[in-house]
């Protein structure tokens, strides 16, 4: 797993390594270095550099020195003379660079910006990193949407310019980029909000050789996931299993008015390896469900009168979920009194319990202002999952806004945190998912943005939930299990689109499409990890 960093932790990390005897301009020096290999790639004749009036600009002044010495012709367009920067280590770099082979332009007109960026066949933006707050101001706000009209490669320093580096959001303009060398280690923000759309390819400066010896001594916002971090959690099908030793599933969903959310999520949990999956849902729709899911029993359980879970459903759920290796509950059950009897009823059951949709909207009203208020109701012994979107985190964590990666890693520390247990995980879902325990949040491949349709949810909720009993409680990390789950559903996102075109891929699709979604996550981890495939 690779750590990604806040701002203020990156900041922490480059003062240890300073007391380590790395100086902040000896980090410079790596850090235009690694721009410089980044930009190199391109061979480029011509490349445009774009500082701003920070460390970030330092970097690029640093990069253009190296650029130039291998022969390219380089421009190194500026705000203000080397001169009058502030930052001591960011004018010598500059002071020493404008001193070199290099052409430097000081302060440009929008056209003659225009007419230098076209001379180049790569721009290196080292305008704005973590230092960067708020909204671009001039001469960014007019150089960047001069630059992004171009549509030339950019490659950025640390992190597009305009970008905020801790929430990933673009007030007003950002560059964007084909590709950006992170320094020491990913910012949290090419993760969150926008960053994804912006960063482009986002490789790792490597600045200081014992990164390993001191990045565990800072804390780190979260960590992603590599394919090879996954080698032990593929489900196994050895021989000698029958369909109950395989893994069991019960699914506690549906209503009238939402019956295909059961139906996907029971589906979704066979095909996810699953040996025994059956639904238990209010009779209102079970005649319906048994319809269209021929391989699996539906139990039909007491209805009210809108044909949602009533109240007599709680107690027949009970009896059922302990012959089970796992229970899901929540898709499109819809909250009333009978739904919110049975989360209630659920929670305390000792069988491993993943939460989604509606079930986690009955899981926040059992609490005013905020579930983790009142730990005990969902702190149990068993494993709990809860696979909450934003709306759905804010509603659980009393209605505080949830509205990108980092808001909804916090609610959803806040959950983890008042439980206090390492068998609570929540999967906080969006563009970018998280996967969020006690004691660690991880960042899985996030899949393509056709997994944006409705019931894809319902689909990862019946993975993870097939998971989960498959693993019959063998797992050593349940976030890896999570982000497995994750993986699996983020690869059925990319197949589903190559056959049905990114635009048109519907949740039923995904369960179609899940078989070779597994093979692909386990061929490219193994292939990561560096074990041999076979044919
Ligand atoms: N991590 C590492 O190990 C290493 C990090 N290093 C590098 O240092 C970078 C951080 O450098 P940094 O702290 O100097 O900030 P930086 O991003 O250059 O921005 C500050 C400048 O931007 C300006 N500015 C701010 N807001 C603005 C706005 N809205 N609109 C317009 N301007 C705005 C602000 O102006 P001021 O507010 O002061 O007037 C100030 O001049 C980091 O990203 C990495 O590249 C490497 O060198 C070494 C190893
Ligand atoms: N833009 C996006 N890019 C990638 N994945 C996305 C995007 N938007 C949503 N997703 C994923 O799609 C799924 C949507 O789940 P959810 O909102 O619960 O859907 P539903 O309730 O309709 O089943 C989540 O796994 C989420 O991570
Ligand atoms: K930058």
């Amino acid at each position: 797993m690779k750590p990604v960093l806040s701002v203020e932790e990156t900041l922490r990390l480059e003062d240890l390594i300073e007391r380590e005897g790395t100086s902040k301009a000896a980090l410079m020096e790596h850090a235009g270095e690694a721009a410089a290999a980044r930009v190199a790639q391109y061979k480029p004749q011509h490349v445009a550099v774009l500082v701003g009036f920070g460390n970030n600009g330092g970097d690029g002044w640093v990069a253009a020195d190296i650029l130039s010495h291998q022969g390219i012709a380089v421009d190194v367009v500026s705000p203000i003379e080397p001169n009058e920067i502030k930052s001591p280590i960011a004018r010598h770099v500059a002071r020493r660079t404008a001193g070199r082979d290099v052409r430097v332009i000081v302060g440009p007109s929008r056209d003659e910006l225009v007419s230098i960026l076209s001379e180049a066949d790569v721009v290196l933006d080292a305008i704005l990193g973590t230092g960067f707050t708020g909204a671009v101001r001039p001469p960014f706000s007019i150089w960047i949407p001069a630059l992004n009209e171009l549509g030339l490669p950019v490659v950025s320093v640390d992190v597009p310019s305009g970008l905020n580096a801790e929430t990933g959001a673009v007030e007003t303009v950002c560059v964007e980029a084909t590709a950006t060398v992170t320094l020491l280690a990913p910012k949290i923000g090419l993760y969150s909000g926008e960053g994804p759309e912006y960063a482009g390819e986002i490789t790792c400066g490597q600045l200081y050789s014992h990164l390993d010896e001191v990045i565990g001594d800072v804390e780190h916002a979260a960590e992603i996931v590599e394919p090879a971090d996954l080698v032990d959690y593929f489900p196994d099908l050895p021989s000698n299993v029958n369909k109950y030793s395989r893994g069991s599933v019960l699914v506690v969903a549906g209503s009238a008015t939402y019956p295909g959310a059961a139906i996907m999520a029971a589906k979704a949990a066979a095909r996810a390896g699953a040996g025994y999956v059956t639904v238990a849902t209010p009779d209102a729709c079970a005649n319906l469900i048994r319809m269209a899911l021929p391989c699996v029993p539906v139990v039909g359980v007491p209805s009210d009168s809108r044909g949602a879970f009533g109240a007599a459903a709680a107690s027949a759920v009970r009896e059922l979920a302990h012959k089970f290796d796992c229970v899901l509950c929540g898709p499109g059950m819809t909250v009333t009194a009978g739904g919110m009897q049975l989360v209630t009823e659920l929670l305390r059951t000792d069988v491993p319990l993943v939460l989604d949709a509606d079930a986690l909207n009955c899981m926040s009203r059992l609490a005013i202002g905020g579930i983790e208020e009142t730990p005990e109701v969902y702190r149990r012994e068993a494993p709990l999952i809860l696979t909450p979107h934003n709306k759905e985190l804010s509603r659980l964590v009393g209605d505080e806004p949830v509205d990108d990666l980092g808001s909804a890693i916090e609610a959803a520390q806040k959950l983890v945190w008042a439980a206090g247990s390492d068998n609570l995980v929540v999967i906080a879902k969006g563009p970018s998912t998280a996967i969020v325990g006690v004691e660690k949040v991880l960042l899985p491949m996030s899949g393509p943005a056709s997994l944006a349709t409705a019931g894809s949810g319902d689909v990862l909720a019946g993975i993870v939930a097939a998971n989960i009993a498959v693993s019959h409680g063998d797992i050593d990390c349940w976030e890896l299990l999570c982000s497995y789950a994750v993986a699996v559903h983020s690869y059925a996102g990319h197949a589903a689109a190559a056959l049905m075109g990114e635009r048109s891929v519907i949740a039923t699709d995904l369960i179609d499409v899940l078989g070779e979604a597994m093979n692909l996550t386990e061929r490219e981890a193994l292939r990561d990890a560096g074990i041999e495939l076979g044919d």
